[in-house]
C-alpha cells in the first residue's frame, strides 16, 4: 500500500486506528478453545467486528510463533483474511546481517503478503535496507519505544547532548523515505513525540501504548499529527480483551468505535 492510499483510507474512515492482534490462548474467551483453530476464530471475529473502524492491523508475530508450525499457518490465514484496503503490519522486530534480513523480508513480503514489518535499527544500514527493496512495502523502524527499558539505550545522550533515538532517526532517513519508512514512537512518551516529529516531519509514526499502557491519544495527536495525519495509533489488549465472554467481538467493536470517534474529532482539529 502506498502512503497516498493509506492517507485516503484515514480520510475515508476518519480513523488512524491500528488494531493490535496479540492473541493469547490463556486470555481468549474459553468457549473458543473447543474450535479447531481457536486463535484463528478469535482473530477472525475481531477483524470482522472492527474492520469498519481500523485502517491497520498489527499481528504481533510472537503470539503466533509461540504455537509452533501451526501458529505460522494461523498467521498466514489471518493475514489473508484482512481486507486488502487495510494496512498490515507484521510486528516481528527483525533485523540481522544483510543476507539474513533479505530472507526475513521474503518471509513477510513474499511467503506472506504484509505491507510492512517492524525492524530494530541496532545493526545499522545493511540490516534494514534489504526490507526497503520491495515495492510498496514498508519498514517500521523502532525509534522511541513505549516500554520502561527504552531509557536504557534510546535516551542516552552523546557528547553534544543528542539522544540516541535522534541519531537513529537522522541516520535512517538516508536509507528510506516517507513513502517506505515509518517509525515506532510510543504513546507513553508524551511531548517527546513532538521532538521526534521535528526530526521526521513527513514520516508516519506507528504509536503503540494507548489503552493498556496508559498513553493519551489526545497528547499523541497534539504532538505527532502532520498534514497527512502521519499517525497509526495501535491498541491491542484494550480492544481485543475488553471482554472475555461470548460477547468479546461486539465489545471489541465498541472499544474500536470509541477510539475512532475520538480520532475523528482529532483529525478535524489538526488536519
Ligand atoms: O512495535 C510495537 O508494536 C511496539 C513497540 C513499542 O514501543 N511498544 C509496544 O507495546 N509495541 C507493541 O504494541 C503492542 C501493544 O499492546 P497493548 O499494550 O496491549 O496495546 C504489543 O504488540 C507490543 O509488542
Amino acid at each position: 500500500m502506498t502512503r497516498a492510499e493509506l492517507f485516503a483510507q484515514i480520510q475515508k474512515k476518519s480513523s488512524f486506528l491500528c488494531v493490535g492482534l496479540d492473541p493469547d490462548l490463556a486470555k481468549i474467551p474459553a468457549h473458543l478453545l473447543s474450535e479447531p483453530d481457536p486463535i484463528f476464530s478469535f482473530c477472525k471475529a475481531i477483524i470482522e467486528e472492527t474492520a469498519d473502524f481500523a485502517v491497520a492491523y498489527k499481528p504481533n508475530i510472537a503470539f503466533f510463533e509461540a504455537l509452533g508450525a501451526k501458529g505460522w499457518e494461523t498467521l498466514k490465514k489471518v493475514e489473508e483474511l484482512i481486507p486488502a484496503d487495510i494496512f498490515t503490519i507484521a510486528d516481528a522486530k527483525r533485523g540481522d546481517i544483510g543476507n539474513t534480513s533479505k530472507l526475513y523480508a521474503k518471509a513477510f513480503f513474499e511467503q506472506m503478503n504484509f505491507d510492512s514489518v517492524t525492524v530494530a535499527p541496532y545493526m545499522g544500514a545493511d540490516s534494514v535496507t534489504p526490507f526497503l527493496e520491495f515495492e510498496d512495502r514498508w519498514v517500521i523502524l523502532l525509534a522511541l519505544t513505549s516500554n520502561a527499558g527504552s531509557m536504557d539505550f534510546q535516551l542516552i545522550r552523546d557528547e553534544n547532548g543528542k539522544p540516541l533515538y535522534q541519531s537513529v532517526l537522522e541516520k535512517s532517513k538516508e536509507w528510506g523515505s516517507p513513502e517506505n519508512l515509518m517509525y515506532v514512537v510510543g504513546a507513553t512518551r508524551g511531548e517527546l513525540i513532538g521532538e521526534v516529529r521535528k526530526v521526521a516531519p513527513a514520516h508516519f509514526f506507528l504509536v503503540p501504548g494507548v489503552g493498556a499502557q496508559g498513553g493519551s491519544l489526545a497528547e499523541v495527536a497534539k504532538h505527532g499529527m502532520n498534514s497527512h495525519c502521519g499517525l497509526l495509533v495501535n491498541s491491542s489488549r484494550g480492544i481485543i480483551y475488553a471482554s472475555s465472554g461470548k460477547d468479546f467481538a461486539r465489545i471489541a467493536r465498541q472499544e474500536a468505535v470509541k477510539l475512532q470517534a475520538e480520532m475523528s474529532v482529532l483529525l478535524e482539529q489538526y488536519l
